[in-house]
């Protein structure tokens, strides 16, 4: 765990970036720090590994001062991660990844060995290894960054804005990944961003900060999208809250119906005014109308029970019939959201 206690950054010139701090990352989740330009979010972060030095209060690791730690045993034991990934040109990528463990003295084969295991981790190509830096994508340099900060197995990492250079479906699926990585490394991560929506979305919990450095709000994205602690946070989480909200809540309890749906070569009428034609091996084709003919419409699908209540209201705008179509994790038709479904669980959520 790492703990801010009451910490102050006053640079030279007399700038307080970052006032009275106090907040604990707990060990094994992401806690992500965001908030507007020059709220203190970088100078927070690296008062955790010392590269910059905390003017008063203390930030303790698993307890310890920092300040009690010189500063090279403090950052082999922490992963940092910045921004345009920052790897070293003239080296190539396994010797990148190998940085820190080289560093530690291990010897050349197993480090080399750590650093293609960690560059399969992350998703990059083993081929990769033998290139240059400026023969990767962007993108590709930052898994690299990330597979280099996991090096030497830290407890703790620390990223600065990491996906930010990147174009944003790459950046999602950096997202992604990070997720899936979490999920089997259980790493304390600190994590720094401007974007409130990664924020939202990679964080078990979020401090939101104000310019001059002090906490607005700190709390797990589910709470602070439904109660921001004041109009500061409310702005800073933009208008669509609402709908945002709906990505916490799941379709779990969304009422499904099964007489909506229709085989391929179905060619009589019903009352219904629209029916989901499905393939012989289950998967939706297209919505029709209740009288036969006509081209088939398009629809939009939510996994049943996995995706939230905000994936399965997109998938009944994406469909003229206003219904969403539930699948299973083999993409097989398990029913549809009619209207009314989607409203009683809408209703629900606005009481809960
Ligand atoms: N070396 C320095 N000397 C004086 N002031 C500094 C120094 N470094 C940062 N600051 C100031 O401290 C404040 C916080 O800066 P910091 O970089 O921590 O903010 P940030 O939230 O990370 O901003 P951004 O999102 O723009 O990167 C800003 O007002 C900045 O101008």
């Amino acid at each position: 765990m790492i703990t801010f206690d009451s910490v102050t950054k006053r640079y030279p010139d007399g700038t307080v970036a970052v006032d009275h701090l106090s907040l604990e990352a707990p060990t094994g989740e992401i806690t992500v720090f965001v908030g507007p330009s020059g709220c203190g979010k970088t100078t927070s972060l690296r008062m955790i590994n010392r590269m910059i030095d905390a003017s008063e209060g203390q930030i303790l690791l698993d307890g310890e001062p920092v300040q009690s730690i010189d500063p090279p045993t403090l950052r082999r034991g922490i992963g940092y991660v910045i921004q345009q990934a920052g790897l070293f040109p003239h080296r190539k990528i396994v010797d990148n990844v190998a940085t820190v463990p080289y560093l530690l003295g291990w010897d050349k084969k197993k480090a080399r060995a750590r650093a293609m295991e960690l560059l399969e981790r992350v998703g990059l190509d083993p081929a990769f290894a033998q290139r240059y830096p400026f023969q990767l994508s962007g993108g590709q340099q930052q898994r690299v960054g990330v597979a280099r900060a996991l090096a030497a197995d830290p407890p703790v990492l620390l990223m600065d804005e990491p996906f930010s250079a990147v174009d944003p479906i790459v950046r999602t699926s950096l997202q992604d990944e990070l997720l899936r990585l979490q999920s089997e490394l259980n790493k304390t991560i600190v994590f720094v961003t401007h974007d409130i929506d990664e924020a939202i979305k990679l964080g078990d919990r979020v401090a939101v900060l104000r310019v001059g450095g002090k906490l607005a709000q700190l709390a797990d994205p589910k709470t602070l999208l439904s109660e921001p602690a004041d109009d500061f946070v409310r702005e800073f989480l933009g208008h669509d809250r609402g709908i945002r909200r709906l990505q916490f809540i799941s379709t779990k309890g969304l009422r499904l119906r099964t007489d909506l749906t229709v085989p391929e070569d179905f060619d009589g009428s019903t009352s219904e005014p629209w029916l989901l034609v499905v393939s012989g091996d289950g998967s939706p084709v297209g919505w029709r109308t209740g009288t036969p003919g006509g081209e088939l419409e398009p629809y939009g699908t939510f996994l049943h029970g996995r995706d939230s209540m905000r994936t399965a209201l997109d998938a009944a705008l994406l469909s003229p019939s206003g219904c969403a179509v539930a699948v299973d994790e083999q993409g097989k038709v398990v029913g549809v959201a009619t209207r009314e479904a989607l409203d009683e669980a809408l209703a629900e959520a606005a009481d809960g």
